[in-house]
């Protein structure tokens, strides 16, 4: 199958860009950054998660997020859920879609939400249900798809595994996270069309940290297959915190630009986009890693002096 002539992006910056931040990132920052990613057209935009405040305290105060921010018709506003009690949570907040998060790896199962992957998939059955009654949509996630920060490889086997308990209980799509960004083209294309047999190219979606520079040559294999949703972090922001050393996704200005030079569609405006980039991070006292984002900012006429 070829590549499709639209890629719809998920951005997930607002939630795996921000979770990991050591100093609170006030709301304001967090509804200023979802507001400005709907207006630059993105079309799904992560918006924070209900799970434990200790495990994870930057995203507390997402209730709090999702009551300020401007929803925009037809955009999506996910947020992570690892139980029913996010899930109640989420409910609560007037969400419309949630997304549960697995891993094929045993040990960062273990790290991330303490407990084994086949309790973990037990867990989200009662949250799928509920989902399901509420009329939500759910996404699932599995981390570590090409590797894994404690156990090291990871079997192909176990990724389909896990991609396939999670639509056969109800995900419309799953995301296939290289948590740590260790991933090469090859590997990656190789994983994705294992899991995409199995579960459908539509169903399939490429969630790739750029740790070692490889993110981009990593989604471009995975087009290649046909698959069209891919998620990305506007600045590059991120890194998980249960994954050490793992750095921010994707660049969402990265992957636009190549999309735009493809000839893809994205509905994404590239210069809306980067001008919400340098918000987030300024607001952050730092410079956007997006390479793209930094060849924006150094083209842009300087400011008259005044
Ligand atoms: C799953 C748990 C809760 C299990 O944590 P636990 O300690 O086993 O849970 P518990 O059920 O025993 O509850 C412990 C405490 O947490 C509370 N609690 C329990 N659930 C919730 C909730 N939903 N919201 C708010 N509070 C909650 C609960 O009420 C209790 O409070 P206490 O009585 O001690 O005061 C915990 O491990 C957790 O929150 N983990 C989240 C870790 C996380 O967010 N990681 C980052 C996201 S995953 C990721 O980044 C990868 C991804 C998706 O991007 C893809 C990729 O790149 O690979």
């Amino acid at each position: 199958m070829g590549r499709a002539s639209y890629v719809r992006i998920v951005d997930v910056g607002p939630r795996d860009g921000l979770q990991n931040e050591p100093g609170l990132v006030p709301v304001e920052a967090k509804v200023a950054l979802i507001d400005a990613l709907g207006a630059a057209g993105l079309p799904a935009i992560e918006s924070g998660s209900f799970v434990s405040p200790k495990w994870v305290p930057q995203m507390a105060d997402t209730a709090a997020v999702l009551a300020r921010i401007q929803r925009r018709e037809g955009v999506r506003y996910p947020v992570l859920t690892p139980n029913l009690k996010g899930l109640e949570l989420a409910i609560t907040a007037g969400v419309s879609e949630v997304a549960v998060f697995a891993a094929a790896s045993e040990a960062f199962s273990l790290k991330n939400i303490n407990c084994t992957i086949a309790q973990s998939l037990q867990r989200f059955a009662p949250v799928m249900d509920l989902a399901r009654a509420n009329g939500i949509a759910v996404r699932g996630y599995v981390s570590c798809v090409l590797g894994c920060p404690y156990q090291g490889a990871v079997p192909v086997a176990k990724v389909v595994e896990v991609s396939e308990a999670l639509v056969a209980m109800g995900s419309y799509e799953v995301s296939l996270g290289d948590t740590i960004g260790v991933g090469t083209p090859d590997k990656a294309k190789a994983m994705a069309r294992a899991v995409a047999d199995q579960i459908g190219t539509d169903r399939t979606a490429l969630h790739f940290h750029d740790t070692y520079g490889q993110a981009l040559a990593n989604v471009l294999a995975g087009l290649e297959l046909g698959i069209a949703t891919v998620d990305a972090s506007v600045a590059g922001l991120g890194g998980c915190p249960y994954a050490k050393g793992a750095s921010g996704n994707l660049a969402t200005e990265d992957l636009v630009y190549m999309l735009d030079g493809l000839g893809v569609e994205t509905g994404i405006d590239l210069d809306r986009l980067a001008a919400a980039g340098r918000a987030i991070t300024a607001a952050l006292g730092r410079a956007p890693t997006s390479r793209v984002a930094q060849a924006l900012a150094a083209k842009a006429p300087a400011a008259t002096p005044g």
